[in-house]
């Protein structure tokens, strides 16, 4: 088992990596501080894995209530945001209660957002069971739900007491999945990491066939990255944290666009890291070659690099709603070389247009 700290002062917590740790009661009860436990999972993930997460915190002698979700991104919404609150509410669980978080992103942002809502505040626990979350959503304290209008519009910052990273239950990740959870460890070397991207490119076939010595160095690599980011920036007032958000001013645009679930958030990442490095080279900051070599790495990772077809008009209109814009001017994450990501509202309007409409064109010779 590998541990990680992510250091955010009195905040700060551990990441755990390893093989079956759902089973291993050290990694989970020293992290919850009262009696009473809502487990939040969804109908997928609850029937594999929920179990053995139920006895460890029973043995442990806690109360367990649950909340079990439907499936899917098109549910990261206000409306089952409440199943979460009503399930509380029905155990009269008060301020001591943790939330523990067992599936994917979409119910570890969910169920984090509840957490910070709850009474103005109660612990949570993150058990990511999708590589993505491994990787990514479970660390760093980012958590909310998706507004039609847009992409995670609505959340709050709350971290995690504790990050339990089982690679066992990947195995039974679709390949889809699996390959969108590649994007964001993909998103580490290009934006800062530079030997972590020759890594990836020398073991993409090793990682492909879930190679399980190469999978937990990828998960420790990408969790180290996202620590050192989180910990220089938590709430991401300076232009250090939005570095994580390669990709996303495009990918959120095509998620929303596509309606929330038609495309993998990790999908939409790829493709979007791809034509913000096709923006990179049109503004003479990266090589032709690089965004090709982007390309082949994402391809080879099983991702899609050709966007969907949505109209520069209409990317715009969902990139004008982005996060990181500052008085009307957009602000999107470019490569300033492979391996160092720059924020900035400098990009030319037609370049950015001759991007949006590069379709396959993308990094092609
Ligand atoms: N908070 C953050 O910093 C952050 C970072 C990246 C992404 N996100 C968010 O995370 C979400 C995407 O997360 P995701 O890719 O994990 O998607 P997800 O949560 O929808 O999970 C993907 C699918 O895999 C299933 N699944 C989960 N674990 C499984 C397992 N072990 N075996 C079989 N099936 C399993 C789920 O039920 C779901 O159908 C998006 O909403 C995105 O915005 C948040
Ligand atoms: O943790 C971060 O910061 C990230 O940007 C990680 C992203 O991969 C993730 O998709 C995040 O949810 C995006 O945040 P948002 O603020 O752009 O909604
Ligand atoms: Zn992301």
């Amino acid at each position: 088992m590998q541990k990680l700290e992510v250091q955010l002062g009195e905040r700060s917590y551990p990441i755990f990596i390893g093989e079956s740790l759902l089973d291993r009661p050290e990694c989970l009860l020293p992290y919850i501080r009262g009696r009473q436990v809502l487990l939040v999972s969804n109908e997928t993930v609850a029937p594999l894995y929920a179990e053995r997460v139920r006895k460890v915190l029973a043995d442990g002698g806690l109360t367990v209530a649950e909340a079990i979700l439907p499936d899917g991104e098109a549910y990261k919404d206000w409306q089952h945001l409440n199943l979460i609150f009503d399930a509380l509410l029905a155990a009269r669980f008060s301020r001591k209660a943790t939330l523990v978080a067992l599936g994917g992103g979409v119910v570890g942002d969910m169920t984090g957002f509840a957490a910070a809502c709850y009474q103005r505040g109660v612990d949570f626990i993150q058990i990511p069971t999708t590589l993505l979350a491994q990787v990514d959503s479970s660390v760093g304290g980012k958590t909310g739900i998706n507004h039609p209008l847009g992409k995670n519009m609505i959340g709050a910052f709350m971290q995690p007491r504790v990050v339990l990273a089982d690679t066992t239950v990947l195995r039974s990740l679709p390949d889809r999945e699996y390959s969108a959870g590649l994007a964001e460890v993909i998103k580490y070397g290009l934006i800062r990491d530079l030997p972590f991207l020759e890594w990836l490119e020398r073991h993409m076939d090793g990682l492909m066939a879930r190679d399980p010595a190469l999978l937990a160095e990828a998960i420790l690599r990408s969790c180290r990255n996202k620590a050192e980011v989180v910990a220089a920036d938590e709430l991401e007032q300076n232009d250090l944290r939005a570095l994580l958000n390669l990709g996303h001013t495009f990918g959120h645009a095509i998620e929303t666009a596509m309606g929330y679930g038609s495309w993998l958030h990790g999908e939409a990442v790829a493709t979007g890291m791809l034509m913000a490095a096709d923006l990179s080279w049109r503004e003479n900051w990266i090589s032709h070659q690089d965004v090709a070599r982007i390309r082949t790495i994402l391809v080879r990772s099983g991702l899609p690099v050709v966007p969907p077809p949505v109209s520069p008009d209409e990317f715009l209109r969902h990139m004008a709603v982005d996060k990181k814009n500052i008085d009307g001017r957009l602000r999107l994450v470019l490569l300033r070389q492979l391996g160092r990501a720059v924020v900035t509202d400098e990009a030319d309007r037609g370049r950015l247009v001759a991007t949006l409409m590069a379709g396959e064109h993308l990094g092609q010779a």
